[in-house]
């Protein structure tokens, strides 16, 4: 096995992987980049923000709440492939990387197998759904509804090396956490 290290950071959105990510870049002594999903969201075309071949954004309303699915076809799911094989790529080079994700199916599996030659600690970002939401609403530039959605999913079949939740303890407190189980 390699010594380069990999955090995984898995959780719904607005449950604090950021947050945790630059805590523990700045606590750990060791060097870690930060990737995260949304820098190579960032490198699809606008237009495939909205679009069935890239991604598309449903809302409804179930029981009186709104609920925002995520849908991804060939194009956003060959850009997240391509990510995958990216993360592999820094890894293989020796730089430490924090990955900064929300699991939400297959891509688990690929993960687990694409990570095996790395010392990898995958982290369970927990916060409860309504705290999730209140954090939506504040941000602003969240779509209510997508915590909701993705509550259910992002946990399913992960066995994690360490858990944080992030509606009882600071990212700083967080990060301690994660970094004392990644020396043990
Ligand atoms: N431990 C914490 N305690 C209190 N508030 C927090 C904590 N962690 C994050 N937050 C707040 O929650 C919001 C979302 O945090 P952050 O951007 O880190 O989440 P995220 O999981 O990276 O979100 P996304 O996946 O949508 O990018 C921010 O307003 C942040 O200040």
């Amino acid at each position: 096995m390699q010594t380069t290290k990999i955090i995984l950071l898995n959780g719904v959105g607005s449950s604090g992987k950021t947050s945790l990510a630059r805590a523990l870049q700045a606590a750990s002594k060791d060097v870690f980049l930060h990737v995260q999903m949304d820098a190579f969201l960032a490198m699809l075309p606008t237009r495939y923000l909205d679009d069935p071949d890239g991604f598309t954004f449903v809302s409804s309303t179930v029981e009186g709440k709104d609920v925002v699915s995520i849908h991804s076809g060939p194009v956003a799911q060959r850009a997240m492939l391509g990510m995958r094989h990216a993360i592999v790529a820094l890894a293989s080079e020796g730089n430490n990387l924090i990955v900064d994700e929300v699991l939400l199916g297959d891509e688990k599996n690929d993960y687990a197998r694409l990570f095996e030659p790395f010392q990898l600690i995958t982290v369970g970002v927990h916060c409860p759904l309504q705290v999730l939401e209140q954090r939506e609403r504040q941000r602003g530039d969240r779509l209510v509804g997508l915590a909701r959605w993705q509550y259910d999913k992002v946990h399913t079949g992960m066995t994690y090396g360490v858990t944080v939740n992030t509606s009882e303890a600071t990212p700083e407190e967080c990060a301690q956490v994660v970094l004392r189980a990644l020396s043990s």
